[in-house]
Order: C-alpha cells, then structure tokens, then sequence
C-alpha cells in the first residue's frame, strides 16, 4: 500500500513537473518579445553589482597602498574617495534602472497574459461555467497572474541579482586571499543546513497562511452576495462569528508565518556574526603574523557580510517560486481548455436580413455532461413568427431546451434548426446576433442607459435607442432619472426595480432586432403592475418574431400562439391556452391551482404549483 502511495506521489509530481514544463514555455512566448529589455536589464545588474562590490575594495587600496605605507599625498585619498562617491551613485543609478526595466517587462508580460485569460475564458462553453467555480475564475485573472508579476519583479530578479553577488564576492575574497577563503567556505554545508530545513516548514506556514486567507476573502465574498438573505434570516451574529473564526485563523497561520520569517532572518545574522569573528580571528592572526596586509582583512570582513544577504534573499524566493509554479500551471491549463461547443469547420454566415425564424427540434436528447439525460426525443416545430409558452414543472427542462437553441450546448441526439440550418453550421457570433434572450435577472452595466441599451456599440445612434425606450414603455422611467438618457446605472442595475431593469433589456431587443425572442422567466420577479408594463412591451417586441416564453406565471402565456407543457424533459401537452383547459390535463390543473383552487396535487407537480403560486404573487425565491 505505501509503495502504491508512493507511485501515486511519484506520478503526481511527474505530471506537475510535465504542465509546469509546457507553462515555462507558453511563458517565455510572452517574455520572448521584451528580450531587449531583459538583456538591460541584465547589464544594469552587472553594473550595479561591479558599482556595489569595488567600494569595499577601495577602502582596501586605500589602506594597505597609501595609509600603511604613509603615504602623506591628500589628493590621492581624496581621488579614492571621489571615485567611492561616483561608484555608489552609479550603483544607485542602475539598482534604479534595472528596477524599472524589470517592473516594465514583468507588467507587461502580465498584463498580456491577463488580456489573453480573460479572452480565453469568455470563449468557454456553458458546461465550463457549470464545472468551474466563478470564485476560483476570479483568483486566477486576479490573483495568479499578479503572483506571475512577482515571478518577475522578485524571483527572477533575485536569482539574477543574488546570484551573481555571490559569485562576484567568492570571486573577490579569492583574489583577495586564496586559503582565508577556503576557510570561509567552511561555513556552507552549515549554511545550505539551515536554508534546508527552514525551506519546508517555510513552504507549509505559507500554504497555511495562503489558504487561511482565500478562505477569508471567499467567505466575505459569498457574505457580500448574499447580504439580503443574511439580513432577512437575522443571521447576522452567526455570519460574525464565522468571520472571527477565520479571521482568527488567518491571524494565527499569519503570526507562524512571521515568527518563522524573522527567525531564518535572525539565525542567517547570526551566522554571519560568526564567520564576522571567525574571520576576524583567523584573518586578524594573518594580519599580526604579516601574511595578508589589514587592507586585506578589512575588505574581507566587509565581503563575509555581504555574504549571507544574497543567499538568505535567494532562499526567501522559495516560496514565491511555488506559488509563481502553482499559478502558472493553474493559467496554462485554463488556456490549454478547448470550448467544448466550437463552430463547426464548415460553418457559413447567415444573412440576418434573409432569416425568417422557423425553429424545429427534432429527436432532441441531451443531458449535462455525462449525466442522465434531461431531455428525452423531443420534437417541436415553430413557425416563423409565432409565440409560443413554455409551462412544466420545476426541473422539466424547459431552460436547457432554449440553452441548446442558443447553443449554450450541444445535442447528444437529433438536431435543432433555423431555417432547415442545423445551428451547429452557424457561426455562434452570427448565431448569438439572430436571438434576443431576456432572462429572470437582465444583465445590466455599470454605464448610461443609453450604453446599456445599445450594449456600448456606438455605430447605434442615441436616437435609435431613445425611440427603443419609447416604444417599450420605458421612457417615463428614463425622464424621471436625474440626467436623464445619460444616468449611470450602478452596478448591475441595483438602483432600479426589477421591472425597470426588465424594459431597459427589452430596448435592447427593439435596438438589436433578432429574429427570435426568447424569454426565460422574465416576468418572475415582477409585481402585478409592472408585469402589465412588461406584457405590453411584449407584445411590442414580439411583433413579427419567433417568440418563445417560458413562464410559471400563466398569465404570461395565455395569449401564446401555442402553449407546450413539458414534464421530465418531454412535452406532455400542447395547444392554445383554450384547447389545453378543454383537454383537462395537467395545464388545466396547474390553471385551477394559480386560480386558488388548492386541490390536491401530486407530490413534485405539488411543489411546481406551489412554485406557480409564489411566482404570481411576486414573491418568487427561486433562483
Ligand atoms: N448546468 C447544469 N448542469 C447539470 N444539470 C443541470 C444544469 N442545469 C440544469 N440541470 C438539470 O437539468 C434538469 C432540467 O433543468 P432546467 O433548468 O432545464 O429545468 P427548467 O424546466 O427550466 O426548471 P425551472 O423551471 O426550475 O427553471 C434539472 O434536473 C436540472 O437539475
């Protein structure tokens, strides 16, 4: 069994090793165009370097060339010291450049990678958005790609930085004094000891503390959603006390973190004081013994020190390391996702003008992922033009049948088509531009109406969306707002009622003119009156459309074309709102029951009808 644990770590590690491999690389596509820069860079940190190390250097020349040997010419110690000036200036000239250049290529280089993310999620199919946390999107355009920054900004830099200091003094003390170094080297077995065993309880405060923290902020997050809730429920002091909880969490984890911090910091001082006296020792006998001169000694000294701050910042970027390795395999696989709904290679463009709106699902079977499927062979035939109300219980499948028109979604079986074209054949842009979808929560932006009506496409004249506004109804609304058209919605809307927020996404139907209107659920949320307004603009966008309604308020449909009703992804019933009561099925029933005729219903259907009854009353709390 433990040999098995073991192949399953080792197999696990391989495949990290693999990904991380193809992350470096699609990384350094994105470095490859800023290689100019890198180069300064890397010569800025010679210079500064070169510019940093001969001070100590200088003071040695001083020393064992002129004050040792009397040397009473003033003018030669103050040329040394002017040169002193001049390296420690050029020192902090190119630190300064290099800082630059480096911050220069590492933002760039992100912001690149940020763009081509969020371009390359907004490209995903539906079921990507069912598999994949919104939260977790979030921490990788955010947070993943700023720990790639660090990458940068911090481990690159260091490893370039730290890593040629150190070579340079090793260079130096050599030169120097070859056996007093050989001593001095002494002291890295003890050195690459506690790196070592700091480095693995360093990584796990670190992963404790991180974890700790995004915790925290996906509590607040899922706190700040749901604030309503909370506040109705009353669940205000529980929500609290879950927050200290992790907050206290985080305090703590952070705390260990710190406290091991400062004590790897402390114990690299400590050994440095010592190899300080060591050298001090050893190199102070040299000097009495007049084997190395007290120039010597000096600059050895000064080197000894500088020493350890290069290795104990190599080892602080352990850290950002796997995280920056972490990150980078968490955005290269999200970049090496393929949309699972693609267009097809023989997809040709549709002329909207020429599209008459005819739908037919024929034989339609689909299910979630490899889930059990939710529509069974199902065939409905729309005519161009013509409104048709889609009822059934909770879970019956009317959503996922506009979601496969939209094709949100592939068919597992049959086909669904626009005017005998298989949508799969269509380009979904073009697809996407022949069908307005109003949903039960429009989406609104942060902008003017007037943005939020025409979508921000400014070839959309303001006259065009104000005429939009007007013929929905929602001009009275519009006149009433502080500057009018040029009012800024809050985020999503939050300043105007759900009725409101509805007729503003019907202008944009009248403003985009698809051939098909689809409305899921769009009078839910809506009181008795502003459903009236929205049945009136309604009947407005709907002239001279394919329209499919879904509604668990009948009141909706009841003037449909046609009225489906679905039940466990099949139709159980059709025919207008008339012929579907005469028949005295399972319509008539859930119409008795909106009616307040509470008779008896079967258990599920019971909970639809309940469903129903909350809906028209405008309290729904689905969704
Ligand atoms: N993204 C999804 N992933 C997996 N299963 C899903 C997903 N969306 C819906 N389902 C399941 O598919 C079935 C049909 O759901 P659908 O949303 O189409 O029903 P509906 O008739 O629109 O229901 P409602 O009236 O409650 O909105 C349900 O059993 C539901 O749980």
């Amino acid at each position: 069994m433990p040999f098995r644990r073991r192949e399953a770590a080792l197999a696990k590690t391989a495949d990290f090793n693999a990904s991380n491999k193809i992350a470096y690389k699609g990384l350094m596509s994105y470095a490859k165009p800023h290689t100019k820069t890198f180069l300064a860079v890397f010569g800025c940190i010679v210079v500064a370097i070169a510019a940093d190390l001969l001070q100590p250097y200088l003071v040695k020349v001083a020393i064992d060339d002129h004050l040792m040997k009397g040397d009473k010419n003033a003018s030669t110690l103050l040329i040394i010291a002017g040169i002193y000036l001049l390296l420690s200036v050029c020192g902090f000239v190119f630190t300064y450049l290099q800082n630059n250049y480096l911050q220069e290529a590492g933002q760039s280089i992100v912001a690149a990678i940020r763009k081509q993310l969020f371009r390359h999620i907004s490209k995903q199919s539906m079921s990507y958005f069912d598999r994949i946390p919104s939260g977790s999107l979030i921490t990788h355009v955010s947070s993943d790609t700023e720990t790639l920054n660090q990458f940068f900004s911090q481990v690159l830099l260091s490893v370039l930085r730290d890593g040629l200091t150190l070579v340079f003094i090793i260079a130096l003390m050599f030169h120097l004094d070859v056996r007093l170094t050989l001593y001095c080297l002494i002291l890295i077995p003890l050195i690459a000891l506690i790196a070592i065993s700091f480095r693995s309880y360093m990584r796990t405060t670190y992963q404790i503390t991180r974890t700790n923290l995004s915790r925290l902020v996906a509590f607040v997050a899922e706190n700040l959603s749901g604030m309503r809730i909370i506040q109705v429920f009353h669940q205000e002091k529980e929500q609290q006390r879950q927050f200290d909880e992790g907050n206290q969490r985080y305090f703590k984890s952070n705390m260990r973190e710190i406290r091991t911090n400062v004590l790897f910091n402390r114990s690299f001082d400590m050994l440095g004081n010592l190899s300080v006296a060591f050298v001090t020792w050893l190199g102070g006998n040299a000097v009495l013994g007049h084997s190395i001169p007290f120039g010597v000694l000096f600059a050895f000294i000064t080197y000894i020190r500088q020493f350890f701050q290069p290795i104990n910042n190599i080892t602080q970027q352990w850290n950002t390391l796997q995280s920056a390795n972490v990150s980078m395999n968490r955005i290269w696989s999200i970049f090496e996702t393929v949309p699972e709904v693609q267009d097809a290679a023989g997809a040709r463009e549709v002329e909207a003008a020429q599209v008459k709106g005819k739908i037919d699902f024929d034989g339609v079977k689909f299910a979630y992922g490899d889930g059990v499927p939710v529509i069974h062979h199902l065939d409905l035939h729309v005519r161009p033009g013509e409104m048709i109300g889609i009822v059934g219980t909770t879970g019956a499948g009317k959503s996922s049948l506009i979601s496969l028109l939209c094709r949100f979604y592939d068919v597992k079986q049959g086909s669904v088509t626009i005017d005998g074209t298989d949508v799969r054949d269509i380009p979904q842009h073009t697809l996407h531009r022949l069908i307005g979808l109003v949903q039960q929560e429009p989406y609104l932006y942060s902008g003017s109406i007037i943005d939020n009506v025409r979508m921000f496409d400014e070839t959309i004249s303001r006259e065009r969306v104000i005429e939009a506004c007007r013929m929905v109804g929602a001009d009275t609304l519009v006149m009433r707002m502080k500057d009018g058209y040029d009012s800024r919605l809050s985020e999503r809307g939050s300043g105007l009622s759900a009725g409101e927020r509805q007729l503003i996404s019907f202008a944009r139907i009248i403003v985009f003119q698809p051939k098909i209107l689809i409305l899921d659920e769009a009078t839910a949320n809506l009181d008795s009156h502003s459903e009236q307004l929205i049945q009136r603009a309604l009947t407005v966008v709907s002239e001279g459309r394919t329209t499919l309604v879904i509604a668990h308020r009948l009141s909706t449909i009841m003037n449909a074309d046609r009225i489906i009703v679905m039940r466990q992804g099949e139709i159980v019933e059709e025919g207008t709102h008339q012929e579907l009561l005469t028949l005295g099925g399972y319509y008539e029933e859930l119409y008795r029951h909106s009616q307040g005729e509470h008779e008896a219903l079967p258990s599920s259907e019971a909970i639809a009808a309940v469903d129903m009854a909350t809906t028209s009353s405008g309290c729904s709390s689905r969704r």
